[in-house]
């Protein structure tokens, strides 16, 4: 202790530092500051601590400034993003972030109240579980747009600022060989739930690299939140394969790898090494992919979904959501599901989303038709797909294999004066369709001209407007511009939340929110609670089924498709409840602790829902009693 209280009374700030925090900060310095030298030599500092108690230890942390050695040393690699920078580049972040927010705050820059809120709640987060879990489950319609879309968006494009305590796993390219021991390296000894990304695709934002971190954190709050899993056994991943953001890679505060992105079988390796080692570790874990890009997101999912317990949010647990809305949209217009199959749907945006939704729509028709040759044919017909150069048929150039089995026939669109490449608008007049749904990642695109051509084509008693990109503004239009330009009786979906909007004479246009925070913490909980080795189709349908069936005819009729945030953790618990029934009747279940799966078996609905019910953590403080190792 006194050698590092010697060693602290010796390190204070140097001139150029004192300089630098008296006069406003402007970008050129961060490059200059990096060259001042600030580290005295010092002797070293014994410590009796090893991995997270280290960062967690105010005395002792040095944060990103750990180099790898001192990783390896003390049981740290991978509890830290993977660029070691200096003591420097740490003053100078946390600089730049200073006064970028002081900036804010006087400019009055409506997303700094967000940021505020979040930096708030994300300290407490740092500081107690416990508390902070009960104000997010008491709050959620408050602060889920805060840890969650579409702050949490902001809060990944400014997270190398925003950084102070690592939160989750960072496995970079760096690390290839290393990952099977760094495993070892978190302190948990189980953990039920991973949300993974490589940051390449975050929200509709692109690529952000290693700060995409944010969104598998974001994404365990609402498991934590919604499905009750327990806070101690959740795990943010982050897997640093490099950028192809050039603005990352010029940043100096940029916390990944800087390097371009690895890309083919050096990429498969680094991921491949990164699931045998959490599954060498935790059998019984279960891997959320979150927010890969397109191209890498299907080929992962089908190289896993058969050996691992994983599934990929944006292709299955969105096409679940969207399936849920879909039939909630016939209901709304006064017709059976069964009617599902003859819905015209004109979908923008062919990526994992996009093609995740109507591969997975195209077969609950399919299956509402007899799940023949010519019911499949038949349901894949009911699809439009519209991606940035245009209607997509079999003429496309360079299609994307996902992408085939739903791009037009020539001669199926030709009548309708349409062709390869035709532009959103004029599918919308052609086509005339019941559903418009975007997974395209561009604000605005639903345009007053492609409304008012829904407007004046469809014949259907109430379109539906799908807006499900993310954050806000990327969404595809607004509930105010769906019910204005294209009439009162619309049914308005979005994937960030919108306010409600006053149609006047106490008539309210219902702006739900369509995101597959609705399904996925429930497919982790009831993956779990079943104890099934994989993830099947059927316990995904089952869990979309679940959330269709959820609202009430008089919810449905007033346009009310999707349940209010403050009844996730209900929902949630039905959902997990109708995956684990799914995974018993598949024979997939293997049992959860002490409920074997012969047990089960025998379990009627209610003592299912019971059973999810009583294995949900609720934040509660346990009595805590001290015991010696
Ligand atoms: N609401 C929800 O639950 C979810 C929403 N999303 C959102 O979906 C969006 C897309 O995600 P991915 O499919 O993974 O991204 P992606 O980048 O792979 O796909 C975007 C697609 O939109 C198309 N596009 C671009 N400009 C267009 C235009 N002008 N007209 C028509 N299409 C256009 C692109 O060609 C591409 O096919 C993101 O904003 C994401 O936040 C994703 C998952 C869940
Ligand atoms: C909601 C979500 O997963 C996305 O926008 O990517
Ligand atoms: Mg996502």
């Amino acid at each position: 202790m006194a050698i590092f209280l010697r060693s602290l009374r010796r390190s204070s700030p140097s001139a150029a530092v004192r300089q630098l925090l008296r006069r406003p900060y402007t970008g050129e310095e961060v490059t200059q500051a990096r060259e001042f030298t600030t580290c005295e030599g010092s002797r070293p500092s014994l410590i009796h601590k090893r991995s997270l108690d280290i960062l967690h230890d105010p005395w002792f942390n040095k944060g990103t400034a750990f180099s790898m050695t001192e990783r390896d040393r003390l049981d740290l690699r991978g509890l830290l993003p993977p660029n070691v920078v200096s003591s420097q580049q740490q003053i100078d972040r946390f600089m730049v972030d200073l006064k970028r927010f002081e900036v804010n705050a006087r400019d009055g820059m409506s997303d700094t109240i967000a940021l505020a809120k979040w930096r708030v709640l994300n300290r407490l987060h740092d500081r107690n579980e416990v508390m902070y879990y009960k104000i997010l489950i008491n709050n959620i319609e408050e602060y889920a747009p805060i840890v969650y879309t579409p702050t949490v968006g902001l809060v990944c494009q400014k997270y190398s600022g925003l950084y102070r305590r690592p939160r989750g796993m960072y496995f970079s390219a760096a690390d290839r060989g290393e990952m099977m021991s760094m495993v070892y390296n978190w302190p948990a000894d189980q953990v039920d739930m991973i949300v993974v990304t490589d940051g390449s695709r975050i929200l509709g934002l692109g690529d952000l690299g290693v700060q995409g971190i944010g969104i598998a954190i974001g994404k365990l709050d609402l498991y934590v939140s919604a499905a009750g899993i327990n806070p101690q056994r959740v795990l943010p991943v982050m897997i640093d394969v490099g950028t192809n953001n050039d603005n990352l890679l010029k940043d100096p505060l940029y916390l990944g790898l800087e390097q371009h992105r690895l890309e083919g079988e050096e990429y498969l390796s680094v991921i491949d090494e990164f699931m045998e080692a959490v599954f060498t570790r935790w059998p019984n874990v279960i891997v959320q992919f979150e927010d890969f890009q397109t191209k890498w997101a299907f080929p992962l999912l089908q190289r896993y979904r058969n050996t691992y317990r994983m599934f990929n949010d944006d292709v299955q647990g969105t096409a679940g959501v969207a399936i849920a809305g879909l039939l909630g949209a016939v209901r709304a217009q006064g017709r059976p599901m069964l009617d599902f199959p003859k819905q015209k749907i004109v979908v923008a945006g062919a990526g994992s989303a996009g093609i995740g939704v109507v591969d997975a729509a195209s077969k609950t028709m399919a299956r509402m038709l007899g799940n023949t040759e010519s019911a499949f044919q038949s349901a894949r017909s009911q699809f439009w797909i519209v991606d940035a150069s245009g209607l997509i048929t079999e003429n496309r150039a360079n299609i994307d294999p996902a992408v085939v089995p739903f791009s037009r026939k020539q001669k199926d669109v030709g009548h309708l004066g349409l062709s390869e490449g035709s532009s959103l608008v004029e599918v919308v007049k052609k086509v005339k369709p019941d559903v418009l749904l975007g997974l395209s990642a561009v604000g605005g695109l639903f345009s007053k001209e492609v409304l008012e051509a829904l407007r004046d084509s469809t014949t259907c008693s109430r379109p539906a407007i799908f807006a499900m990109s993310n954050p806000t503004k990327n969404a595809e239009c607004t509930p105010e511009e769906a019910f204005s330009i294209v009439g009162e009786n619309v049914i308005f979906a979005s994937g960030s939340p919108f306010h409600d909007v006053n149609l006047g004479d106490g008539k309210i246009g219902h702006s739900n929110q369509g995101n597959n925070m609705y399904l996925f913490p429930g497919i982790g909980l009831g993956t779990l609670l079943s104890g099934a080795r994989v993830i099947s189709d059927g316990m995904l349908q089952a869990a979309a089924e679940c959330l269709a069936a959820y609202m009430k005819d008089e919810e449905v009729h007033e346009g009310v498709i999707y349940p209010p945030i403050s009844r996730i953790r209900d929902i949630t618990k039905e959902v997990a409840a109708a995956v684990v029934r799914e995974a018993v009747k598949e024979d997939l279940a293997e049992g959860y602790r002490d409920m074997d799966p012969r047990e089960l078996e025998r379990l009627n609905e209610e003592e299912i829902i019971e059973y999810v019910q009583n294995n949900m953590w609720s934040p509660e403080y346990p009595t805590l009693v001290y015991k010696q190792d």
